[in-house]
């Protein structure tokens, strides 16, 4: 095994200023020092310097080399030198905002595990907390670090980090990463004044710490290969270089890739790992692709991927969850911001759940049935939802839900892009509002899913979208105003006066008396309409009903024609109600009712 290397990454997060990048500056030098004080520098940095990539090696753990398969394909055919495997971080050091919540998503596949740099005079910040949940979405495993202890008064030093540490304990505690460890150093002591000569603390530690948490994580070099790109340059007498980490799948020597964005295809002239040529590489590897007339300043970061294998969205069909630290409602018709692999787009959404029989059904996260039916839902159904948002009679009709509070296990959006995306098959996920005050101590992140099924036609919404059977569930109520016979009576109060009846006719309306009737026709100008009983009326409804049939007895005919308009009129003693229920599909565009028990 002489010469291997296997490559993790770490990916390092947290608040803004809580020294993620001198974190990474720390570990890359004290490991360079500690463990290859005899090697050249450049042999212990990948082959990125990109601003956002550093990374170290150690030798390669005892527990780990055992783990490693003779013919692990991250091994180069010839290693940097003979002698003791060694174990490569790169480090994925996270920077603003925006493009953290990209480069988590796009590396989601690749961070191994996540550090959580967390300023110790500070503690979780609104950032920190995003972190998290990102973390959550995104990473395996967790280690908290406080930095700066250097800023803490020193005979109170001991005291403040145990406490900084009882809290994070407090905070995981509700989170996937319960009783992960937590260390603390100094990466920059003094600050950015004080000289490059003051050594950073506890370095040494938190590399022991996270040689002795990073496992080695299964790599498939099957599925299409795609790379994530950070980096890109040109080599005179070379041609274009592009490094980056691969997401999935594997390359040899040879192969065409493509740069989706661009719409380009190029084959691969050579490739490094560590500096060294490499004929093949496969998932989790960090690489360096050159190919040749191919522009660099054309690709700063972005995909590359196996010709043809990523497709573009004009909108897509996504699983959804929301985020529990998200304030507010998940609207249909709201905007967000959306991730989807390595893409950021604007998107509209529109929630839907299974039918209420379908609650229950196991969540499926890996495709969308067309062939069942769903339920529209006016905002994302959570049990967290404000008082008054749902409950109310007028909320839970204009949702259309039926679910009395009742939470399905899997729901789902209709999102509709911006501007077309390309992105993986079944690729995560994850939308948020940045245009929120990134002041405000709020989670700006709001949900996360995955695509199950993205819409590839620009005029999906005539080719695609009459296939998904989301429906409204719809209730109206009347009422019965009057009786013509056994068999037929005149019902009001159901549609609006311009409402086309004729659209309702076959339709089963049930009257509170217990009979059901068929509207038949409309019946006058101002929305009434002729219900027809089969069964007849009952003896108990007819005499309900009476009064208002004696009165229509002893009418004129003159004022038969004022009752017809709507004006005064005898009503029966005791009111009985119509209500009719039916389902309109979302996306039919002949507006049909369909009939719903
Ligand atoms: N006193 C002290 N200052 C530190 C320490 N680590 C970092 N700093 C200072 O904190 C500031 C922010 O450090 P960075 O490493 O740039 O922080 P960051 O988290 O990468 O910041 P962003 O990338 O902007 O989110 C700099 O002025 C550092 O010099 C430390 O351990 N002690
Ligand atoms: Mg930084």
């Amino acid at each position: 095994m002489a010469g291997v290397r296997v490559n993790v990454n770490v990916g390092v997060l947290g608040h803004i200023d809580s020294g993620k990048t001198a974190l990474a500056r720390a570990l890359s030098t004290t490991a360079s020092t500690a463990a290859f004080d005899k090697q050249p520098q450049s042999r212990e940095r990948g082959i990125t310097l990109d601003l956002g990539f550093s990374c170290f090696s150690v030798p390669l753990p005892a527990r780990l080399r055992s783990a490693l398969p003779t013919s692990h394909p991250a091994a180069p055919e010839t290693g940097p030198e003979p002698g003791e495997p060694q174990l490569q971080v790169t480090l994925v050091d996270c920077p603003g905002h925006a493009s953290l919540i990209r480069t988590i998503i796009g590396g989601a596949q690749i961070i191994d595990l996540m550090m959580l740099v967390i300023d110790v005079t500070k503690g979780m910040q609104t950032q920190s907390a995003e972190c998290l949940v990102i973390g959550q979405i995104a990473c395996q495993k967790l280690i908290v670090v406080l930095n700066k202890t250097d800023l803490l008064a020193e005979g109170k030093k001991q005291a403040a980090i145990e406490k900084m540490t009882k809290k994070m304990q407090k905070t995981l505690e509700n989170t996937k990463f319960r009783g992960a460890p937590i260390i603390s150093v100094a990466a920059k002591p003094g600050g950015p004044e004080a000289p490059e000569t003051e050594a950073p603390q506890g370095i040494s530690e938190l590399i022991e710490l996270l040689t002795s948490q990073i496992s080695i994580p299964t790599r498939d070099p099957s599925g299409p290969f795609l790379m994530s790109v950070d980096h890109c340059f040109s080599i005179k007498g070379q041609g274009t270089v592009m490094t980056g980490t691969i997401l999935s799948g594997s390359i040899s020597l040879g192969d065409s890739v493509e740069i989706p964005a661009l719409k380009v295809v190029k084959k691969v002239k050579s490739m490094q790992m560590f500096h060294m040529p490499v004929t093949s590489a496969m998932q989790g590897d960090r690489l360096g692709i050159c190919v040749t007339q191919f522009d660099p300043k054309l690709l700063e970061r972005g995909l590359v991927c196996a010709p043809e294998s990523l497709h573009t969205v004009h909108a897509a069909i996504i699983s959804v969850e929301k985020i529990p630290y998200f304030r507010g409602p998940l609207q249909t018709k709201a905007k967000f911001h959306i991730t989807l692999g390595h893409e950021t787009v604007m998107g509209r959404l529109m929630f839907f759940s299974p039918a209420p029989d379908n609650f229950d059904h196991e969540p499926v996260l890996n495709t969308f049935d067309f062939s069942r039916e769903y339920l529209f839902q006016e905002q994302y159904l959570c049990k967290d939802l404000e008082p008054g948002s749902t409950g109310s009679d007028q909320a839970t009709e204009k949702a259309g839900q039926a679910t009395e509070g009742l939470c399905p296990r899997q729901q789902w959006a209709l999102v509709e892009f911006e501007k077309p995306v390309t992105c993986p098959r079944l690729c995560l996920v994850i939308g948020f509002r940045l245009n929120a005050d990134i002041h405000a101590n709020m989670c700006r992140l709001a949900f996360h899913g995955i695509l199950l099924h993205g819409l590839e036609d620009k005029n999906y919404t005539e080719s695609l979208l009459p296939k998904l059977r989301v429906y409204k569930l719809k209730h109206k109520h009347g009422f019965v105003e009057r009786v013509i016979d056994d068999y037929s009576v005149i019902g009001r109060s159901l549609f609006k006066k311009e409402t086309n009846i004729q659209l309702f006719v076959g339709l089963k309306v049930h009257l509170s008396t217990g009979e059901l009737g068929i509207i038949d026709s409309s019946f006058g100008q101002s929305g009434k309409f002729k219900i027809n009983i089969p069964g007849g009326l009952g003896p108990e409804s007819k005499k309900i009903l009476t009064p208002a049939l004696k009165k229509r007895g002893r009418a004129s005919k003159g004022e038969m024609a004022k009752q017809e308009e709507g004006a005064e009129r005898q009503e029966p003693a005791q009111h009985v109600t119509l209500s009719l229920s039916f389902k309109r599909y979302v996306f039919d565009t002949h507006k049909h009712m369909v009939q719903s028990p």
